[in-house]
């Protein structure tokens, strides 16, 4: 036993678990301890098995084999439910919260406070979820509707019902994935003060830098088995992913070719109750970044120009024409894609196939010559070769995309993107939950798109290493406005984030 470990105070522990799906052996043997007032990082490549591993010790799933503990005896929840009441709660990556209720009756939802009478105690609730707040130091509004708090305020209330319900082990999820830098701050904060109250957590997270900052513990795994446990510090960020991915990663960025073209697209004076006055243009063969902090109003921007909000003024012109998208269908039909950051709602067919999901941008170039119907043959060559293109790491095409880790399932989403063979194509953070490895995948994807296609790319993105890795020209916005253009050689993160703030 090392050093460090001599004081550690073990709650939870994990041996050997394996978790079959039908063929798909999700977890072929994982070990995974968690210690009081530990914060233990869970890392692994996209589809490598952390979420199952987290719905297993919740209790969505049941474990195939393997032995868990919690507090020295066995641990077997029933369901999520069960596993809260027995002191682990989860706080998943798409919050799992009630859009009308107000923030008060979310957090005692099923363990309401009852007076005498068996109606609500609500003076007693409230002032039990106030205690909370302040003890964490988050001010919102109990009686504020949850659809009116921001993805980080809906999260901190996650974690005050967590403290509530007297979690012992709390599981995060990626839970930066959708949080602005400051909000990021507000949340390590928060988790160092659960640490201080003894609070056991476990960490998912793709982004490496965070580890150090936040957690004293980290766990790889990679394919579904047990790489190892090791101290934060112990092993180099390089080192990390070459057990993540077992491989090395040396170079996180293709190398820049300088193409730019003429101007494709461009937009003029383009104002509604997002944006004020915006005006920009796309070259052909150039990636063009759009920075800025999170509702800077850069999604509402590309929503807007594909017809999803009215336009009250604008002037847009594309390969020379006048046009004005009226439908994201509308603007797909004209070879303009958006692809959106929101995989979940608004991107998948979750509970479809990847084959039909990648099918469903190009029906057209699938239909059988002066038919209407799709013609079987071509739609199962055209996704398997967009599927081996974006390296779906899946059996087959037939597979459900909600069965996915997260970073296949943006794989599929970008598959679909690219079968509809667009000349302007939009990524809306294209990256979000997607490990090193894939990344550079998909970066790899997205420069073969600007090398073969004649097309201009757009990269919305928070990741500021991103933006500066990647692309030819960032405009910088905030508040709906675009307040600098910045071309390569004076691309930095101060430069950015002094136009961003
Ligand atoms: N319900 C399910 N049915 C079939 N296969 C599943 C199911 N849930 C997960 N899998 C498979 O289990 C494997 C592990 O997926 P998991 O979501 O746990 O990975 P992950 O490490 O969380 O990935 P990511 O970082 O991309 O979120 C994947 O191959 C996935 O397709």
């Amino acid at each position: 036993m090392k050093k460090a470990d001599m004081n550690l105070n073990k709650i939870l522990s994990l041996n050997n678990v394996i978790k079959k799906f039908g063929d798909v052996v999700a977890l072929k043997g994982v070990s995974l301890n968690s210690y009081k007032g530990i914060c233990m990082a869970v890392l692994g490549e996209n589809g490598a098995g952390k979420s199952t591993l987290m719905n297993i010790i919740s209790g969505v799933y049941k474990k195939t084999s393997g032995e868990m503990f919690f507090e020295k005896k066995e641990w077997d929840p029933k369901n999520t439910k069960h596993a809260e009441k027995l002191g682990v709660a989860i706080i998943h990556q798409e919050l799992n919260t009630v859009n009308e209720m107000t923030v008060l009756d979310n957090v005692f939802l099923g363990s309401e406070i009852k007076t005498k009478l068996g109606t609500i105690n609500y003076k007693k609730e409230l002032k039990i979820l106030n205690e909370v707040l302040i003890e964490i130091e988050i001010n919102i509004d109990p009686m504020k509707e949850m659809n009116r708090l921001s993805v980080a305020e809906q999260q901190m209330i996650e974690i005050a019902k967590a403290i509530i319900r007297d979690a012992k082990v709390i599981i995060m999820d990626e839970p930066t994935s959708s949080l602005s830098n400051k909000e990021t701050l507000k949340l390590f904060e928060v988790i160092k003060k659960m640490k201080a109250q003894n609070k056991s957590i476990i960490y998912i997270s793709h982004r490496l830098q965070e580890i150090p900052v936040v957690c004293e513990r980290m766990t790889i795994i990679r394919d579904g088995t047990f790489i190892g446990e090791y101290l934060v510090g112990e092993l180099s960020e390089d080192e990390i992913i070459a057990k993540m991915v077992g491989r090395s990663i040396t170079e996180k960025f293709p190398q820049k070719i300088k193409k730019a073209g003429e101007k494709i697209f461009e937009v003029k004076h383009l104002r509604n109750d997002f944006l004020k006055n915006v005006s920009f243009e796309i070259k052909s063969n150039e990636i063009l970044g759009f920075a800025g902090l999170v509702g800077a109003k850069r999604t509402e921007l590309f929503k807007t120009i594909i017809g999803l909000y009215p336009k009250i003024n604008m002037e847009m012109n594309y390969l020379g024409k006048e046009v004005n998208f009226k439908s994201p269908n509308h603007a797909i039909r004209q070879n303009f894609y958006y692809v959106t950051e929101d995989r979940k709602l608004e991107g998948l067919h979750l509970n479809e196939s990847i084959k039909f999901n990648i099918s469903l941008s190009s029906i057209d170039k699938l239909k059988v010559k002066f038919l209407r119907f799709i013609s079987g043959m071509k739609e199962i060559k055209n996704s398997e070769f967009y599927f081996q293109k974006t390296l779906i790491k899946a059996p087959d095409i037939d597979r459900v995309a909600g069965n996915l880790s997260g970073g296949n399932q943006q794989k599929v989403l970008i598959a679909k993107a690219l079968s509809a063979n667009p000349k302007i194509i939009v990524f809306d953070e294209p990256t979000r939950g997607v490990d090193v490895g894939a990344r550079r995948e998909i970066y790899d994807l997205i420069y073969e798109f600007k090398k073969n296609n004649n097309g201009g790319i757009v990269v919305i993105s928070n990741d500021l290493p991103e933006i500066i890795g990647l692309c030819d020209r960032v405009l910088v916005m905030k508040n709906g406005i675009i307040t600098k253009e910045i071309l390569e050689a004076e691309m930095n993160q101060e430069t950015i984030l002094r136009y961003a703030i």
